[in-house]
């Protein structure tokens, strides 16, 4: 067995079955992607693809630049076609009710699509517009969002003069301003400071509490692990696992042994500290033992690094 089969081994489940069907429909479903696959040309951007994501998750997909996530979230999102498969989002078929579903959700993309010359609060009355919200309600969202995301002592600000985390934050209320119940993150906090990074995840993991389901993707092992209730890890256009970050690390082992040798890093797994300290000792090297990532997980099952793409 190659050590990407030993891995896919180890990240199944117990009896047997594949980690990554988990079809149960779907009362409690807000998002169903269903043997998705989208193909431009000779490039197969998503192959295959089946998750569903439940009300009131954060749900990450994790995975390196070019695995196919932007490409999901369009197909989600109403933006781009599906070459073969069904999705459906609360409830409703994307490729049959755009309309409804356009309604449901909001979305935050990874480039800052905002009118730079208008200011903050004037891109988010122009998208209440968009959504034909009536105006009093408007206003007082407007400033809710404004309050909401930090934004109000800058609001009258253009959006020209804002920080990439300004930005980011105004993307988010912008999003959320016709209150839908679904929302779609694409690599939320890439290219932010660690600090203001926290505070994106801050106000994400606030507004899940209030009730919305969210979908990001990231290629931070980080924000997957600390931020995600599931994850799908997702590579060359296909779901390679799918659980709680707790269940993919356990799968392979809590603990893992690392040895820096001269011939590279090996890793080993176990899990209990006491098995991975006891294994350790018998090595020679420099040798660390300490909690399995979801990095590890990663290489484990592609042997490659996520940030190596
Ligand atoms: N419009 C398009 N035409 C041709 N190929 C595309 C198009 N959109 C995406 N691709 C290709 O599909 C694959 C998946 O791209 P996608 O943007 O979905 O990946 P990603 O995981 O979101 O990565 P990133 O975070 O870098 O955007 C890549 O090989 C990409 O080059």
């Amino acid at each position: 067995m190659s050590v990407g089969q030993q891995a896919a081994a180890a990240l199944s489940s117990p009896d047997g079955e594949p980690a990554v069907p988990e079809m149960a429909w779907p009362e409690a479903a807000a998002l169903v992607v269903r043997q998705v696959a989208k193909r431009y040309g000779p490039v197969t951007a998503v192959d295959g693809v089946s998750f569903v994501v439940r009300r009131g998750e954060i749900f990450g997909l994790l995975g390196p630049n070019g695995a196919g996530k932007t490409t999901l979230i369009r197909m989600l999102t109403t933006l781009t076609r599906p070459t073969a498969g069904e999705l459906f989002v609360g409830g409703e078929s994307v490729s049959k009710n755009p309309v409804a579903v356009k309604k449901l959700i909001g979305v935050v993309p990874q480039v800052n699509n905002l009118e730079r010359e208008l200011t903050g609060r004037e891109n988010l009355v122009l998208h209440a517009l968009l959504h034909r919200m009536p105006r009093g309600d408007r206003d007082r969202r407007v400033q809710e969002l404004l309050d909401y995301v930090g934004l109000d002592g800058r609001a009258d600000d253009r959006v020209q003069h804002y920080s990439g985390g300004m930005a980011r934050r105004l993307l988010i209320a912008r999003a959320l301003m016709h209150r839908p119940p679904i929302l779609f993150l694409d690599e939320p906090t890439v290219g932010l400071d660690p600090q203001t990074r926290r505070k994106i995840w801050d106000l994400i993991q606030v507004m899940n509490r209030s009730g919305v389901t969210v979908l990001l993707t990231t290629h931070y092992i980080e924000e997957a692990d600390s931020l995600c209730h599931r994850v799908g890890i997702i590579d060359r256009g296909k779901l390679i696992a799918l659980g709680t970050p707790r269940e993919l690390k356990d799968r392979l082992g809590s603990f893992c042994v690392e040895c820096f040798a001269g011939e590279g890093t090996r890793r080993v797994f176990f899990p209990a500290r006491q098995d991975a300290k006891a294994h350790a000792g018998t090595l020679a090297g420099d040798v660390t033992v300490r909690r399995t990532n979801l990095e590890d997980v990663f290489v484990e099952l592609t042997g490659r690094e996520i940030r190596g793409g």
